[in-house]
């Protein structure tokens, strides 16, 4: 049972019922959890539990069969990422989608034009308007660059980032649409310890910032250290909630990781 206090806390995101199908499989089952405002939430399970498939649907990357998402205690809309990410919910994916021949600041302002009023082509050309436009596009990239540690790599081709570095970039390509939640699909993949803990205090930096974190992540050093709640699901069902500590020596969870050889 959750304590007074906890009940008080106020749900951002919100999934309730949430059922997705793919022919014969069922890859989420009636699925509902809720991630809190101001927390860090793990959404963990062994490969094919559906975590991905949850994560498309809360962002408008796909649309649920049944069942229903909330933001903010609204409906969110199905299948409509560009008005979910106007809602205040940004997402980076499981593979890196950089432009490799654009400069590092680049990246960050292309994800930034296709929310600025004057449009590419009108900056450009160069516009008075769209000019002004631009200098304050350009000064929040270059915060949103700083702010994850890349600010002096600015004018690097992105292809010559290294691995680690390329993922801070794509969470500083969200952080200038400035969400209220950010969505993370395995951000540590591929990443070695030190680049781990980097992006470890880069995410808790991110969260003091008030931004609410929900993220997919296969390396449980970091889920265990870095979550406040963490959700399990196996199968497309929801198994296990609750603190890192309680999660882990849950039985369900032991099994779900550890019967049938699955890792
Ligand atoms: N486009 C699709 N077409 C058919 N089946 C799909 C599709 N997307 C997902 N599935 C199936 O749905 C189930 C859940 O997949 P999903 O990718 O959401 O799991 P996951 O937990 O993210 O796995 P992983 O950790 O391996 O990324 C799996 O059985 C998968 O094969």
């Amino acid at each position: 049972m959750p304590t007074a206090n906890e009940a008080d806390l106020t749900p951002l995101l919100e999934a309730d019922g949430v059922t997705r199908r793919f022919g014969g499989v069922v890859a989420l089952d009636a699925v509902s959890l809720a991630v809190r405002e101001g927390e860090i939430f793990g959404l963990i399970g062994p490969n094919g539990a559906g975590k991905t498939t949850l994560f498309d649907i809360l962002t408008g990357v796909q649309t649920a069969d049944a069942g229903l998402c909330r933001f903010a205690g609204q409906p969110l809309p199905s299948g409509k990422p560009h008005e979910i990410v106007a809602r205040g919910i940004a997402r980076t994916f499981q593979n890196i989608r950089l432009f490799g021949e654009l400069s590092v600041l680049d990246n960050v302002l292309a994800g930034l034009h296709s929310r600025m009023r004057s449009g590419l082509l009108a900056t450009l050309v160069g516009t008075g308007g769209a000019r002004s436009e631009a200098g304050e596009a350009q000064e929040k990239a270059m915060q949103a660059l700083d702010e994850v540690g890349l600010a002096d790599r600015a004018d690097t081709q992105a292809r010559h980032l290294s691995y680690g570095d390329q993922r801070r970039l794509e969470i500083a390509r969200t952080l200038v649409s400035t969400p209220r939640l950010l969505a993370l699909d395995e951000p540590a993949a591929g990443m070695n310890r030190v680049e781990t803990d980097a992006l470890r205090a880069l995410i808790e930096r991110i969260r003091g910032r008030g931004v609410t974190v929900l993220l997919i992540e296969h390396d449980m050093h970091l889920v265990m250290r870095l979550c406040d709640r963490i959700a399990v699901l196996d199968s497309g069902r929801s198994i296990a909630l609750g603190r890192p500590d309680e999660v882990r020596h849950d039985p369900r969870v032991v099994e779900a990781y550890l019967g049938g050889g699955r890792t």
